[in-house]
């Protein structure tokens, strides 16, 4: 954790607002400094009015003053209806895009990153305390006002405080019209700040106590409301009745209890807040009131100044209590900034930015291991292996025997903990990992289409090339699929943005994440069990067409139906994170003691009639 000072993380805070809503910071200037100032000036200008008519009553000066407040509360108006309907706007939208905002750093971050538990809590926790308690970067912006309006009050109520201290006029010496009795008021009003800093600060260790008590209470209320939705949970939540358990979870991990007792302590603290404020403003009238009795100020000053010491008192009060709310903040600022800064590893580790090789690719695995974190065995154990350039190469192995950990370290998802994977003989860190991600087309058994157009799907891009979607869309086996669609490859998949969307099957599904892949036209193709969703007809088409498919490329297809695997040359058996066995199907079928065969023959029997 950071731990910058305070002020620079608002200015950090204050870049983010000003980022995400361009406008707002001057705009609330703007408005801050009209709504301040307004009740100041009228009440200057009515202070003026009262003390000409209980005067000289010259008709022309009460005249200009009352022009003058009507005026000026006119065009104050005025820029403050416009300005403020412009800051409503960006105070609704603020969320959208600083959730859009968090969501995109997401999908920057390494691979890993997105794994670790720990950065999906951090995430969880700011997006949960941005949310229902308004911490954080959201707790800057609606802060602002809360931070201009006083200062703009402080300094219009200092100026009109002025004359209460130039009064000339005689009046009666007593203690009320001596300096001390000033003096006591500006001590009484200056005892605000401690007092409302003692409150900010109780306030700011309940709440760590109780976010203390509950580390994992919003990690729950995100994983729960968005479980809830899950259209993938759908199905398991009625079958298995999971709704019970989930509200018992639920009113156990979160329940009203915790929420109480946070409102609860804004609650107290702004009613502590709001008696001092009264017992100020009572001794603020009286001191005023005497000394005005004692002649001290004119009947209008009297309006005058009870409302400009107010202003000094509330201003006073708002600031401390703003400045505390930053205190209280910071934490939240730092978990952001926290989340923020996760480093960019797979960048930094290399360095170098290597263009990719324009010649003929050849990736190898020396002496590689890899272990998840928190672990205890290593998915991957001193693999060593060679990719042929342009060839196929099938890769087998039980369940859990390490071979999608391999695509994802060769992928450069993960980085290995012992040995390296080069590139043409270069460590593929010294690759621009951009560039090398690039050279990749992979259809994993989790792929992902989104509820966006089929085109848009298969390009994984706005933009779409047509033809060549089509083209990957026949040779992946959705042809006949895509002349039934009722607007082709601008029928959108799903229902969530378009009442014309469509379902597909699992198989379809799996056939149009390989039309992705076909369309990136990578130079190396992995598929990882790319035919576990398709029916027999379809596995075998894909089988027979798979040299058409991959055409030139170098390609690795990874299954643990061994005979899926048969038109491979070239197979590679894991077991237990490590490379037991290599070559072709027959060579290992030799091997009668080995690991493939006893596969083979397990999973044969049940062919044999
Ligand atoms: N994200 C992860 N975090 C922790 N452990 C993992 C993770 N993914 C896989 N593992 C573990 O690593 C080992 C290898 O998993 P891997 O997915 O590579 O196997 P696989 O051979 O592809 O299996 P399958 O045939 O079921 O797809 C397994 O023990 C698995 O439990």
């Amino acid at each position: 954790m950071k731990t910058h000072s305070i002020w620079r993380n608002l200015i950090r805070g204050y870049g983010i607002v000003n980022r995400l809503t361009p406008t707002y910071i001057p705009l609330t200037i703007v408005s801050t400094f009209v709504n301040a100032v307004q009740p100041l000036m009228v009440l200057f200008l009515s202070a003026q009015i009262i003390n000409e008519l209980a005067g000289a009553r010259d008709t022309g000066r009460i005249t200009l003053y009352t022009v003058l407040a009507v005026g000026l509360a006119f065009v104050f108006s005025a820029v403050n209806a416009v300005v403020s309907r412009r800051i409503t706007t960006l105070n609704n939208t603020l969320w959208v895009r600083f959730y859009f905002f968090l969501g995109s750093r997401y999908m920057e971050l390494n691979y890993d990153q997105v794994e670790d538990m720990n950065n999906n809590e951090l995430l969880a926790d700011i997006e949960a305390k941005s949310n229902g308690n308004g911490l954080g970067v959201l707790r800057l912006h609606y802060s602002l006002p809360e931070l201009l309006q006083p200062l703009f009050e402080l300094t219009a109520s200092i100026v009109l405080i002025y004359g209460m201290f130039a009064s000339s006029s005689s009046y009666e010496q007593t203690f009320i019209t001596s300096p001390f009795a000033t003096v006591l008021l500006v001590i009484l009003i200056l005892l605000i700040l401690p007092f409302t800093y003692v409150i900010k600060k109780r306030e700011e260790r309940i709440l760590k106590t109780v976010f203390e008590e509950n580390p994992k209470a919003n990690t729950y209320v995100t994983f729960f409301n968005e479980y809830m939705q899950a259209k993938n949970a759908a199905k398991d939540i009625r079958l298995y009745k999971q709704a019970h358990a989930i509200e018992d979870h639920y009113n156990k991990s979160v329940g009203a209890e915790f929420w109480y007792r946070i409102f609860g302590l804004f609650g107290r603290n702004n009613a502590l807040a709001a008696a001092m404020n009264a017992v100020l403003g009572g001794c603020v009238y009286l001191f005023i009131g005497l000394r005005a009795l004692y002649g001290m100020y004119p009947l209008g000053s009297v309006v005058q100044y009870i409302g400009a010491v107010t202003g000094v008192v509330g201003a006073l009060a708002k600031l401390v209590s703003v400045l505390g709310n930053f205190i209280t903040n910071n934490p939240y600022l730092i978990r952001l900034f926290d989340y923020l800064d996760l480093p960019d590893h797979m960048r930094e580790n290399g360095g170098n930015n290597r263009p990719i090789p324009q010649e003929e690719l050849e990736f190898e695995f020396h002496n590689v291991s890899f272990k998840y974190p928190g672990a205890d065995h290593h998915a991957i154990q001193q693999l060593s292996m060679k990719f042929n350039v342009g060839e196929r190469l099938a890769v087998v192995g039980l369940n859990g025997s390490g071979k999608t950990t391999m695509i994802k370290l060769l992928c450069r998802l993960y980085e290995p903990a012992e040995g390296v994977i080069t590139l043409n003989g270069i460590d593929i860190r010294e690759y621009d990992y951009s560039a090398y991600m690039g050279m990749f087309s992979v259809v994993f058994q989790d792929f992902k289409l989104y509820s966006f157009s089929l085109g848009q799907n298969v390009a994984a891009s706005e933009v779409v090339d047509a033809e060549l979607a089509e083209e990957s869309l026949i040779l992946a086996g959705l042809g006949e699929k895509l002349k039934k669609l009722p607007n082709g490859l601008e029928t959108y998949l799903h229902k969530d943005f378009s009442d014309d969307g469509v379902e597909i099957s699992g198989g379809e599904a799996q056939k149009a994440a390989l039309a992705r892949a076909l369309y990136k036209n990578a130079p190396f193709v992995v598929l990882d069990e790319p035919t576990a969703a398709l029916d027999p007809i379809a596995e075998f088409e894909i089988y027979s067409r798979f040299n058409e498919l991959v055409g030139d490329k170098t390609a690795i297809f990874v299954s643990h139906r061994l005979s899926s695997c048969r038109f491979c040359h070239d197979i590679a058996v894991f077991h237990e994170g490590r490379l037991i066995q290599r070559g072709t199907h027959d060579e290992l079928l030799t091997d009668r003691g080995g690991k493939y065969a006893e596969l083979w023959n397990a999973q044969a029997q049940y062919y044999v009639a």
